[in-house]
């Protein structure tokens, strides 16, 4: 899978993007990440690559030509219209079934905007997708498009060893994560539940199932209404609940 950024911050990118699992990736070519200057698509002596607002108000606007100059160094040399998504805090909030989504793609093009945000016609000529990472306002598209990099990449095959991958399974159900723990057995007085000294790998996988669906009903009563529980996993989660009462 290809990512290509379009960004005024590329070097941003490289400290995030160069360790680690995405890191690994990167060197085996599963995946390849490219950074674009928008800046370098400046037609302006002064390398400027914003303006100020028509009908004024505070901040500045990025200009629609050194973006849409800089897609087209991308996208001309293509046989083929990659999918473009636009980091803004606009977008559809990125969850774990549009990451599935965008995993999909060979081809993904990312950019990020900067102060106010860009000129519009740049999202009616070359935007596919808006994506937020949440509803909050940071300063730049830049780590928005690490978090969907870094998401994405994870579900592309050989980019998670297989113990590693064991996470996507238990995770990405609709459900949340049942608690972890590792060595020592004790620590600061607490001790690790008995079923997972017991080697009882059915009563193992039970207690973790439960543990999930009582994380979930209780810590994400959003995720929780998008589940359809079977009769076993009522049974699990109303024997959490009543220990809970206890
Ligand atoms: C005022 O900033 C903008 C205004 C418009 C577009 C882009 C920006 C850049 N900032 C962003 C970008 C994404 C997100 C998000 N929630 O994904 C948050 N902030």
């Amino acid at each position: 899978m290809k990512f290509d950024v379009l960004t005024l911050f590329p070097e941003l990118f490289d400290a995030v993007l160069g360790e680690s699992i995405i890191g690994r990736a990167r060197q085996n070519n599963i995946i390849q990440i490219n950074t674009v200057n928008i800046r370098d698509f400046s037609l302006n002596k002064h390398r400027k690559v914003d303006d100020y607002p028509y009908g004024g108000g505070g901040g500045m606007v990025m200009m629609a030509q050194p973006i849409c100059d800089a897609y087209l160094s991308i996208a001309e040399k293509l046989s083929y219209k990659p999918r473009v998504v636009y980091l803004s805090p606009q977008g559809r909030v990125l969850n774990q079934e549009i990451v599935k989504e965008l995993s999909t793609e060979e081809h993904l093009i990312l950019l990020c905007g900067h102060y106010e945000g860009i000129d519009e016609r740049v999202i009616e000529e070359i935007v596919d997708d808006e994506i937020s990472i949440g509803d909050y306002v940071l300063t730049g598209g830049e780590l928005p498009a690490m978090v969907l990099i870094d998401s994405v990449s994870r579900l592309i095959p050989g980019v998670l060893s297989s113990e590693e991958s064991y996470s996507q399974e238990s995770h990405y159900e609709g459900l949340l994560e049942y608690p972890q723990y590792t060595r020592p057995y004790e620590f600061s007085e607490r001790k690790v539940p008995g079923v997972l000294m017991s080697g009882h790998h059915e009563n193992i996988n039970r207690w973790r199932r439960q543990q999930s669906l009582k994380r979930t009903y209780l810590k994400r009563p959003d995720m929780f209404e998008r589940l359809s529980l079977n009769e076993a996993d009522r049974k699990l989660l109303e024997e959490a609940l009543k220990e809970n009462e206890e």
